[in-house]
């Protein structure tokens, strides 16, 4: 779990330094004060990754020196990382520099996001689905985020061939060797992830729907079973769109509810609940298949919840894992049984004191 946070010059805090017990903590303020800013800044720390942002540069404080630096306890190590426009990335735990993204994350903790935006997972593109994929399993499978951005360049560069009106393709024919090599983890973690969400975001939906409800996830590989014979047929078309079309880059994670599209057929409320069930699996399979309970960032659900899913999704969150919640009132907290054992902190104008 995390002990301690302290960021420079990142979003609206110039400087902050919290300490958080094992409970976790509360983080109430009005809008726009920095509440989730806290909660991107614990999620860069631990898996160097925003879920607002892939732009390390929206993230340095727009008057400050135009990089950023966020360290703190957890896990027991000291972690830190920094950003300049000028050098980009690094990162250190316990004071010894690591030489690469998948060094730093080797040691690092488990984490679980739930937001408002999560209901995306469930109606938004498949692009959103892929990335919780793509977030569980650089957390499951120690070479999955690796193996990620090697086929990501491939695909990048294959598109960048497939724009040139010269012949390029014995060049096109050396990406797509990358891509299949990387393709090969990636889609055998994506469904071994399928196959263990299934069951848990099953118990979720029942759990906080206050019914049993039927979800089926599929896995859909958009290269089907072979993805070199997928790009072999593909070819002609591809030229012809000037396009990658079929690869890990396009596959799918199709949601049922009842046996119909999620989508398309389950009300907003199915919707909504599908989405936090698919989030608590989502610590259900990295709590057991680590080891080690995730720490939850929960920015600004509760509140928004009707009584009884908020009461639901409390109750099924796992009483010890640490919890990280925003929220602007706290009215629902006390409806709830209290802070339990976890601090409160007031953020108000880029400060946070424990209140
Ligand atoms: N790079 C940046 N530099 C300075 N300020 C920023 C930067 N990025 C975002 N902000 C500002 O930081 C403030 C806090 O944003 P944050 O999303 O953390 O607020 P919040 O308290 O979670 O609000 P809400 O309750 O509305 O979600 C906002 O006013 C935002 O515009």
């Amino acid at each position: 779990m995390i002990r301690s946070l302290r960021v420079v010059d990142f979003r609206c805090f110039e400087s902050l330094a919290l300490t958080v017990p094992e409970g976790g903590g509360v983080f109430t303020g009005n809008n726009a004060q920095g509440k989730t800013s806290i909660l991107e800044a614990v999620c860069l720390m631990v898996r160097l990754h925003s879920p607002r942002s892939h732009r390390m540069s929206t993230m340095a404080r727009v008057a400050g020196t135009g990089g950023f630096g966020i360290a703190g306890e957890a896990w027991g190590m000291e972690r830190r990382i920094r950003w300049a426009r000028r050098t980009g990335m690094d990162f250190a735990v316990d004071g010894e520099e690591r030489s690469s993204h998948g060094n730093y994350l080797s040691d690092g903790g488990l984490l679980v996001w739930m937001g408002n935006e999560d209901l995306e997972l469930v109606r938004g593109s498949g692009e959103v689905r892929r990335r919780y994929l793509d977030f569980i399993g650089s957390q499951f499978e120690p070479g999955y985020r690796r193996a990620l951005s090697r086929y990501r360049r491939a695909v990048k560069a294959k598109n960048l061939l497939l724009k040139d009106p010269r012949n390029r393709d014995a060049e096109i024919a050396s990406y797509e060797s990358v891509m299949l090599e990387s393709a090969r983890l990636l889609t055998e973690t994506r469904a071994k992830l399928v196959a263990l969400l299934t069951p848990a975001a099953a118990e979720f939906q029942g759990e906080i729907a206050g019914k049993p409800e039927q979800v089926d996830l599929e896995y859909r590989p958009a290269g089907g079973e072979d993805l070199a014979l997928a790009l072999e047929q593909a070819r002609d078309r591809e030229r012809r769109q000037r396009s990658c079309l079929v690869g890990p880059h396009r596959d799918e994670l199709v949601m049922k509810l009842n046996g119909l599209a999620a989508d398309d057929y389950a009300s907003e409320g199915q919707q909504r609940t599908l989405a936090l069930a698919l989030k608590l699996a989502q610590g259900r399979v990295l709590a057991e298949c680590r080891g080690q309970q995730p720490v939850w960032l929960i920015d600004d659900i509760f509140g928004e919840l009707d009584v009884a899913r908020r009461n639901a999704v409390l109750r099924v969150l796992p009483e010890q894992a640490q919890k990280w919640i925003t929220t602007t009132h706290l009215d629902w907290l006390d409806a709830a049984g209290g802070l339990g054992r976890m601090a409160k902190f007031a953020v108000s104008e880029g400060t946070c004191r424990e209140a």
